[in-house]
């Protein structure tokens, strides 16, 4: 009997408060807004439409992303499944731009080096200043975790990459359809390395929210193009 084919589904949060504020986020932990609930439903509904039903889940260990997944298993009759929240899927840490407003931050930094810090591949933002507002050092959920204090999206893919390869990629190998709900920068930072897309062309690459983007995997386990599902 041949082995199913492994098949990765990658699904950014639906839209979230701070999206809908135009906010830096990163590590903060806003919800879902109304139109993000029904982009995550959405999202399930479609993997049912389409017969593409996810067996393991991943996602991080933010809000936004778990409700995501929550939403779009339930939508697709798969909240029973197993699923592994974990940091190194979080979305990369703003620094000391969490909170701000992007237009007010183009505004006063300029357009170009606000472009740097959100799409360079290694130039991480400022850093955050500790014991601030933001500061999620003393947040249960990472205890035991040394949580940074910014991040490029080149320090995301250093956490993000070894996770897929140790937790992801042998349930993958075992022919299974594999869910991950995360983040913007988390997601480029897997669709960078399945894609082999290179350092200086990730920062064309946006991951639309609620859109689940699918990988299926050949026989030795190279990952073919990706595609968009609502265009199967
Ligand atoms: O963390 C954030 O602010 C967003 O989720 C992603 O932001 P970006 O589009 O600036 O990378």
């Amino acid at each position: 009997m041949s082995t199913p084919r492994a098949t990765l589904i990658l699904v950014r949060h639906g839209q979230s408060q701070w999206n809908l504020e135009n906010r830096f986020t990163g590590w903060w932990d806003v919800d879902l807004t109304e139109q993000g609930v029904a982009e995550a439903t959405a999202a399930g509904a479609l993997l049912a439409d389409k017969g593409l039903l996810p067996d393991v889940a991943f996602t991080s260990l933010q809000t936004r992303a778990i409700k995501t997944l929550h939403l779009a298993l339930e939508a697709c009759g798969r909240l029973w499944i197993p699923e592994t929240k974990d940091w190194r899927l979080n979305e990369r840490h703003y620094g000391g731009l969490t909170g701000l407003d992007k237009q007010q931050t183009r505004d006063r930094h300029g357009d170009e080096q606000v472009h740097i810090w959100r799409r360079s591949f290694d130039v991480p933002p400022p850093m955050l200043e500790a014991g601030g507002e933001f500061d999620l050092a003393a947040d249960p959920r990472y205890a035991g975790i040394a949580v940074p204090g910014a991040e490029s999206l080149k320090l995301t893919i250093e956490r993000v990459l070894p996770y897929y390869e140790s937790d992801i990629l042998p349930v993958l190998a075992a022919g299974r359809t594999v869910i991950v709900s995360a983040h913007g920068n988390s997601l480029r930072a897997l669709v960078k390395h399945l894609s082999a897309i290179s350092d200086e062309e990730i920062s064309e690459l946006e991951i639309p929210t609620g859109q689940p983007i699918v990988f299926e995997f050949g026989a030795d386990m190279a990952p073919g193009p990706r595609y968009y599902l609502k265009d199967r």
